[in-house]
């Protein structure tokens, strides 16, 4: 059975709420709804009930011309297929509604994006809200205090792509952004490109999140990552593109401000302590990269691409970890997944085909590539390491 819409945004109209453009990935859009404070107290029935269903929640859209499934389907899959792969969905996932959407709202949601479209990763520039029948109301995941700290990342592959050569040094996820930094060098036609693709930082590896549990070395590399990553954001103000390493570091926010933001150790110890113990003893990731490898093919390969889709769902959705003060004056550490959206195999096939090779042939996973991209996967640095 179809997920029931929680709410109609056509109850938006005749209220003075505003839209907040938060982020977007090639296939969603996010924003905030924010209502004037006055708003707030002074509400009819009708308009509180909408009020309330907002309350905490981020509204998501579908992007205009994406072979996406719609929002229902999605809603319909997580509930069927994603959620029993977690013991505890409510905790581990982030939660998600259904919310019909409205003709004038989609169009005031495209006014705004016109409005940032400078402000937009370059590949998504000029991208629109389609006019869909259905968005999705997710929690939110930003900080809720200016003291919260806020880890954003996508742990993407976290065992072996089965189609990656025994001799790999890299992991998927890094053979794939030394294949794409090694096409930006390519194709970038000035020399400032081209140096600014080989000098450029090596991409984190998201094997560290997990191998931080286990590895002292991949626990410091974590931390660095985070001090590293802030401080870039205060220096280099460019939008991230693919093109640009930065935008593959993962994302932090200290106290809300881009600006100015400190490292880790400027914030209280306690949050660095928290942090510290959730990335050693998490169940998250580890429940993660089991549900990706019990649905890898045998090594005679699957023909089930159901299975695939599911798979591929997996490796590529966005973990948040919000550490903030509870109300007894301790931490609290939330950590879930979002963005486990059905993947269309049929349109996707392909591409994950052609990826696999590419990759292969190219020597991206054994690091031969000519001129060899810097990258620094845990599987080339943490072979040395002891545990
Ligand atoms: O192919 P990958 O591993 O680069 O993953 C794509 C993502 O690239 P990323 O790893 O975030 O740099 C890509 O992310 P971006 O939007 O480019 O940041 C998408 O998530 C894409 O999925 P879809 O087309 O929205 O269904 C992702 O495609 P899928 O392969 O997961 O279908
Ligand atoms: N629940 C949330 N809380 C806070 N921020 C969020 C939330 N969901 C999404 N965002 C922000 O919006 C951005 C884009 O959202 P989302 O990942 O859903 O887009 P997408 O198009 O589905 O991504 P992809 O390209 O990976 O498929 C995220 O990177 C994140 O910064």
């Amino acid at each position: 059975m179809s997920p029931k819409p929680v709410a109609d945004l056509a109850s938006l109209k005749g209220t003075n709420c505003q839209f907040k453009f938060i982020g977007e990935g090639a296939a969603n859009i996010v924003f905030e709804v924010v209502f004037p404070e006055e708003d707030i107290t002074t509400q009819d029935d009708g308009d509180s009930q909408i009020l309330d269903i907002l309350q905490g929640k981020l509204l998501r859209v579908p992007k205009a011309n994406t072979k996406a499934f719609p929002h229902p389907e999605i809603l319909q899959y997580w509930e069927s297929s994603i959620s029993p792969l977690f013991d505890n969905p409510q905790e581990d996932l982030v939660q998600q509604h259904l919310i019909r959407l409205d003709n004038s709202v989609v169009s005031q949601l495209n006014a705004i994006l016109e409005n940032e479209d400078a402000q937009r990763r370059a590949d998504f520039q000029g991208t629109k809200v389609a006019e869909a029948e259905y968005g999705m109301l997710v929690e939110d995941m930003r900080k809720k205090f200016p003291l919260d700290f806020l880890l954003e990342f996508k742990p993407k592959w976290l065992t072996p792509s089965p189609s990656a050569p025994s001799t790999a040094t890299r992991c998927r996820n890094c053979a794939r952004e030394a294949y794409r930094l090694h096409k930006s060098l390519r194709s970038a036609s000035s020399d400032q490109n081209s140096s600014c693709a080989l000098s450029h930082e090596p991409p984190f590896c998201p094997l560290e999140y997990l191998a931080a549990q286990s590895s002292p070395c991949s626990l410091a590399r974590v931390i660095a990552s985070i001090n590293l990553s802030a401080i870039s954001a205060s220096l280099d103000t460019k939008p991230a593109t693919r093109e640009n390493p930065v935008g593959v570091q993962p994302a932090v926010s200290l106290d809300g401000e881009d600006d100015g933001r400190p490292g880790m150790d400027q914030v209280d110890e306690r949050y660095r302590v928290a942090l510290v113990h959730w990335l050693q003893s998490n169940s998250l990731l580890p429940k993660l990269r089991d549900a990706q490898e019990s649905l890898d093919p045998a090594p005679e390969g699957t023909s089930d691409q159901e299975k695939l889709a599911l798979a591929m769902t997996l490796r590529d959705c966005t973990c948040f970890v919000r550490i903030s003060e509870d109300s007894k004056g301790g931490l609290k550490v939330e950590a879930k997944l979002a963005d486990l959206d059905k993947k269309n195999w049929e349109a996707k096939l392909e591409y994950w085909k052609g990826m696999d090779e590419v990759l292969k042939e190219g020597g991206y996973y054994e690091g031969v590539e000519v001129p060899r991209i810097r990258t620094r996967c845990f599987m080339e640095v943490g072979a040395g390491e002891a545990a």
